[in-house]
């Protein structure tokens, strides 16, 4: 198996990364490309091989990633569609780009796969959904499983979710990150030297969340079970009520969907422009 990553970036990287340290695929058969040198070189320190020419990464390979941005992914698709085979499958990481929109820019029943995962990759503790194109066959879902799999916790879903997971977990290490550094930031208040409220506050979202992993745990159960009568906790959990903690978080969730949504829709409404830019560049000709 030979693997490209068309966009050698922080999530290119740390998909790299987790393949690499999972033993999944050998680093000299991942070839990475971004115009970037910057990223490249992050790129070569995994040990995986380096390009700056898409094509040069996706040739030799039958897995192709494509992890960059929305924006240039119509470029990136156009670029690479001539040399894209049956021997291809298109595993595209990108947020908010529908596979309709990556299957109309590839030759006819390119076997697509759209995946929405997260940074946690990096440490094996990746929360991954993905979804098949049209022409993707199950051996295809087995193999993009297969990787993720070995990256943390995946599943496949419709496409349809893909945007309210975004908003959970593609995002979401974000907020939890935003959470351990508000945390941290109350213990030195409090006291505490930096370092050590970091970690505290690290550690204790970690067994945290691996406590709400539990089988038949609900993560309300949990917190009342930390909160003894007339106790410090429950002083805690009500100033994060009075101060709409919860909401604030359904809130973000919302709008990160929201923003995922509107991202797809504006991708199509560009590429509509786009379409009838060319039309009329050619009727001019
Ligand atoms: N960062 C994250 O936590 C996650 C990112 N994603 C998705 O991954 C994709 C990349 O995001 P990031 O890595 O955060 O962005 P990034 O900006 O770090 O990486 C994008 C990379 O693509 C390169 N690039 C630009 N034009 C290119 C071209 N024409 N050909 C090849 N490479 C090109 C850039 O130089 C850069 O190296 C996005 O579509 C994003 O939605 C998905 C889930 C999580
Ligand atoms: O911010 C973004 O657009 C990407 C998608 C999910 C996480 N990062």
């Amino acid at each position: 198996m030979s693997v490209a990553i068309v966009g050698a970036g922080k999530f290119g990287q740390a998909i790299a990364r987790g393949f690499v340290r999972a033993g999944l695929v050998a680093a000299d058969r991942i070839i990475a490309s971004t115009p970037c040198s910057e990223d490249l070189a992050k790129a070569a320190k995994i040990g995986v091989r380096t390009t700056f020419d898409n094509l040069e990464a996706v040739k030799p390979s039958n897995v192709v990633f494509l992890a960059v941005k929305p924006d240039v992914m119509r470029t990136v698709l156009y670029e690479i569609a001539p040399i894209i085979s049956e021997r291809h499958i298109v595993v595209s990481v990108a947020a908010g780009v529908k596979i309709s929109y990556v299957e109309d820019k590839l030759p006819v029943d390119t076997r697509v796969i759209r995946v929405m995962s997260n940074t946690p990759c990096m440490v094996g503790e990746g929360a991954t959904v993905f979804a098949r194109g049209t022409a993707a066959k199950d051996s295809d879902s087995v193999l993009v499983q297969q990787f993720f799999s070995t990256l943390g916790f995946c599943v496949e879903s419709e496409e349809s979710s893909l945007d309210a997971v975004t908003g959970v977990s593609g995002s979401g290490p974000a907020y939890a990150f935003c959470a351990i550094d508000a945390m941290a930031d109350g213990g030195v208040k409090m006291g505490l030297p930096r370092d050590l409220a970091l970690k505290l506050a690290a550690q204790t979202m970690l067994g945290a969340a691996k406590m709400t992993l539990e089988p038949g745990s609900h993560p309300m159960i949990l917190k009342d079970n930390v909160g003894s009568p007339g106790g410090t906790t429950m002083a805690g959990v009500h100033k994060l009520e009075e101060l709409g903690f919860r909401n604030c978080l359904i809130s973000a969730v919302e709008s990160t969907t929201v923003k995922s949504v509107e991202l797809s829709q504006q991708m199509l409404d560009e590429d509509k422009n786009y379409d009838e830019d060319v039309k009329t560049a050619v009727l001019k000709i």
